[in-house]
């Protein structure tokens, strides 16, 4: 039969190159080649069925995970895959796993934080999956405040051994996925003790289960810690506990690249400083800026097309009724996330770009850019996770009832990737971080330090204290200068005003503790202007296709002007913009909605997404969403008999009972 494109007529209306467009999103041509293979593989193969996932029973889901893993460790086997498509292949399966944490966490931590001599013990085990690792850091008492956490590691100088202890119920390991069931090893965060004493917190790679009969060793006590939020979603992963009671370990599996100790349990510290502990939530943190907007332009993929496909109101003259999309609240909420995808792909892009470079400084000594890519892999994750999360609501907002749907896809992806708001660090603790690093910044100014990298424009913040925004017509709002400077005035005297405030209380302890609200509100808005900056730089380079840069510059105007908009209250009460500018920003925002409007579905298909990795009967390439809808209720369980099982149990002996009452 032959297919019929419903959102052809869409199609036609794109004014932009949507092939040079795809390779911008994937990164190049390369990149785009690797993910359009891979994701067509997994697409074609039955095994990385997903359609059933909402349904299943935990036992039955997490044995697709473990058939799913097994079968894509085969595939990457057999075809040679490089580590950059099993990488891929791992996210176009789309199933969270305890391979993510093995490959995302423990590789990583050794890598940065073993000496070369326990790398090469360890990684080549790992690399060959002839051990599973997991990242085992947070405890039932404490995830936060890592300094807190309680398990201990005491080294005992007569046998060369660590013996790992849990003291307290909650020094018990708590949440680290891959735990509960699958790994085989862990790197576990534990205090350091030697001699009597507590180093603080150190990695130790640990052996949790027998590598014959996946039993767990002596001294052992471990499980999974039981249902999270959402039908499938992350119910995928089996996040574990673990308590230790005396387990031995050679003292060569403390990871001694930052500290070590000697065979005497003399303690050593080299100088690396000791924050490279943990340098793994630096990388991890980093990679889920990426992420966020993957996630985020799934979503906005999903609503994008549906609501060029769903029509409510308007028929003129018995014709069609209006399409959603043509609403102008539904494209002022819209359209700022398809912004904001495109916005965290390419800071992300820059992050990472960032982070091989600290990496590459640490290799050789060189410590000053750490404090930087600390505070913007906090910020920027902590920013790109609250606002995904959110948008992803908003997108199941915007496909009305249907949005409800477990076919949807937007309930599971909700569920799925609300924790990151959570994980690798919670967002206001981390802004929190950021805003430290804000305050130092801004105590040196005037001292000589020069401010450099993302906070260079706190080197002019005597001009950015007074200087008047240059609009006055809507178009003005077009100009990057323009938008530059009305982010960096705002950031900096956001900044400016806590550093004031903070000075009035008698501790900066006390001033930090009192006056929180407002410093991760000041951090929040140095991490948009990170965005808009990376956003604006990316503009500036040669970007090849028909109408591909004009698209990315009016999204890019998009992003910032509707953070403007949300945000007028910082930039009216700072000074930064007059209530009338705020106006035209508005003015501004409707003109580029009307400008983007006709290329909005070549930029949702610009992400090259399948049908199967969307996983969304509502946001289907083709646009047939209601017979699939149609065709997809009648195959719940619930549907499998005309009558339910309980009718003769419970339905016919309640509507008797109705009948004799109302003879009565
Ligand atoms: C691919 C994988 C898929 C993802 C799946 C998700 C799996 C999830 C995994 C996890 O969640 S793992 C557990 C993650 N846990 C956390 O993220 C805990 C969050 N807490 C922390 O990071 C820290 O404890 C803290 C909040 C940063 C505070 O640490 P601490 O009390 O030791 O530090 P401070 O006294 O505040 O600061 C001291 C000094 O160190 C600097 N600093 C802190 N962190 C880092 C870092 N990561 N890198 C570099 N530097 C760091 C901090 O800025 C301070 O600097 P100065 O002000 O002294 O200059
Ligand atoms: C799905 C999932 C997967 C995870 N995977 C792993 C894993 O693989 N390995 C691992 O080790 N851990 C893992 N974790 C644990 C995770 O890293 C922690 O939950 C996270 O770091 C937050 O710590 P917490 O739970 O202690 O939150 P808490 O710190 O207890 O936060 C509770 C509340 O207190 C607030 N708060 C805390 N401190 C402050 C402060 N100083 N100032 C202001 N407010 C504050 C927070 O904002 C929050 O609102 C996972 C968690 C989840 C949900």
């Amino acid at each position: 039969m032959e297919e019929i494109d419903h959102l052809g007529h869409e199609r036609s209306k794109i004014e932009f190159d949507v092939e040079a467009m795809k390779i911008v999103w994937a990164g190049s041509q390369r990149a785009l080649e690797v993910s359009d293979r891979i994701s067509r593989l997994v697409a074609s193969d039955p095994i990385f069925r997903k359609d059933d996932r909402t349904i299943l029973s935990r036992k039955e889901l997490f044995n697709t995970t473990l058939r799913k893993s097994a079968h894509a460790w085969k595939r990457i086997i057999e075809l040679r895959l490089t580590e950059e498509e099993a990488s891929r292949l791992r996210f176009y399966i789309d199933q969270p796993a305890f391979m993510d944490l093995h490959w995302g966490m423990f590789i990583p931590a050794i890598k940065g934080q073993g000496t070369e001599e326990q790398q090469k013990k360890w990684l080549p085990l790992a690399y060959k999956m002839q051990i599973i690792g997991c990242y085992a850091q947070t405890e039932l008492g404490h995830g936060s405040n890592v300094q807190g956490l309680e398990t201990t590691a005491t080294f005992d100088p007569k046998t060369d051994e660590f013996i790992l202890h849990s003291p307290t119920l909650t020094s018990s390991k708590w949440w680290p996925g891959g735990l509960g069931k699958a790994s085989t090893h862990a790197l576990i965060y534990s205090r350091l003790i030697t001699d009597g004493q507590d180093h603080g917190v150190h990695g130790f790679i640990v052996q949790l289960r027998s590598l014959d009969d996946h039993l767990p060793l002596p001294g052992i006590t471990i499980g999974d810690i039981g249902i999270k939020f959402g039908n499938g979603a992350y119910n995928s992963m089996d996040n574990g506990v673990l308590r230790f009671d005396h387990v031995r370990i050679p003292r060569d599996q403390m990871l001694m690249r930052v500290s070590q100790v000697t065979r005497e349990g003399k303690y050593l510290q080299s100088d690396v400083p000791r924050q490279l502990v943990y340098g793994t939530m630096v990388y991890v943190r980093q990679t889920i800026v990426s992420d966020a907007s993957c996630a985020l332009s799934r979503a906005v993929c999903i609503a994008t097309r549906y609501s060029a496909v769903r029509r409510q109101f308007g028929s003129q003259d018995g014709g069609p009724e209006t399409q959603v999309i043509d609403y102008k609240t539904q494209q002022n909420r819209l359209f700022p996330l398809l912004a904001s995808a495109y916005a965290y792909r390419f800071v992300g892009e820059w992050l990472k770009w960032l982070y091989t470079d600290v990496t590459q400084r640490l290799q050789a000594n060189d410590f000053s850019t750490l404090p930087e890519a600390h505070a913007c892999t906090a910020g920027l994750k902590s920013l790109t996770t609250s606002a995904t999360a959110d948008g992803i609501e908003e997108c199941r907002k915007l496909c009305g009832g249907h949005g409800y749907l477990c076919s949807s896809g937007l309930p599971e992806l909700f569920a799925v990737y609300i924790p990151a708001c959570t994980y690798e660090g919670d967002n206001i603790v981390l802004l929190l971080q950021v805003s430290r690093f804000l305050m130092k910044t801004v105590s040196q100014l005037g001292s000589g330090i020069k401010p450099v990298g993302t906070t260079a424009y706190m080197g002019q913040v005597e001009h950015l204290m007074q200087c008047h925004c240059d609009v006055q017509r809507a178009e003005d709002w077009l100009k990057p200068s323009v938008i530059l400077a009305a982010f960096q005035a705002r950031a900096a005297r956001m900044s400016v005003a806590c550093a004031q405030n903070l000075s009035k209380f008698s501790s900066q302890e006390e001033g930090f503790a009192e006056l929180s609200a407002d410093l991760v509100e000041a951090a929040v808005a140095h991490c948009q202007l990170i965005v808009v900056t990376k956003y604006i730089e990316k503009l500036q380079q040669a970007i090849p296709g028909k109408g591909v840069k004009e698209q990315l510059a009016a999204l890019c105007n998009i992003y910032a002007l509707s953070l403007i908009h949300k945000h007028q209250g910082d930039f009216l009460a700072n000074g930064c913009i007059t209530p009338k500018q705020a106006s035209l920003v508005n003015w501004q925002l409707r003109s580029l909605y009307a400008q983007v409007r006709p290329n909005v579905i070549g930029l949702v298909d610009a992400f090259n997404y399948t049908d199967h990795y969307l996983g969304s009967i509502l946001g289907r390439y083709d646009g047939n969403v209601y017979p699939k809808l149609y065709e997809e209720a009648w195959k719940d369980p619930l549907n499998d008999s005309v009558v339910p099982d309980g009718y003769h149990e419970f339905i016919r002996p309640m509507l008797k009972q109705q009948l004799r009452t109302a003879r009565l």
